[in-house]
């Protein structure tokens, strides 16, 4: 049954419903027709509602940025499941990020870059 509210906790319980759908009758359920259509298929449906989490963005559609953030989490979980990638495995490059400031990243690689580019002299 639909939940009013969620929470984090929702997105692995949709994984968890997306990956079951692996296998099962595409007639029967959207995602395992996505998930038969492959991961091309799947990738071009998630870059779809990335454009349209943009386009209500700067639309300044609150609304729309809600909804469209659902689509477009809903088709990334599709994409996980057809990638054989956990949202587990994303969580923990997340946190080996954590506390490390993506300023700092940057800088940090692009001295990196600097130091690998080949002389020009
Ligand atoms: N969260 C979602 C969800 N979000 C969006 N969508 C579907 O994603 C589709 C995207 O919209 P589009 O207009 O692009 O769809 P479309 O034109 O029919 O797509 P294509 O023909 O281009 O493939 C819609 O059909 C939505 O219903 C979702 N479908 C399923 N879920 C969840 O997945 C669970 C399992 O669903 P089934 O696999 O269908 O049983 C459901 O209980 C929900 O919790």
């Amino acid at each position: 049954m639909a939940q009013e509210a969620g929470d984090g906790r929702q997105l692995d319980r949709l994984f968890e419903t997306i990956a079951a759908r692996k296998g099962a009758d595409p007639d029967a359920s959207y995602t395992a027709k996505l998930l038969h259509r492959g991961v091309e298929k799947c990738a071009q449906k998630m870059g779809e509602e990335a454009v349209e989490a943009i386009i209500a963005a700067t639309a300044r559609d609150k609304a729309g940025v809600i909804s469209e953030s659902a689509d477009l989490l809903y088709h990334w979980l599709v994409l996980l499941a057809a990638s054989d990638v956990t949202p587990q495995e994303v969580y923990a490059a997340l946190a080996r990020r954590e506390g490390t400031s993506g300023l700092a990243e940057k800088a940090a690689r692009q001295k990196t870059d600097k130091n690998a580019a080949p002389n020009k002299n």
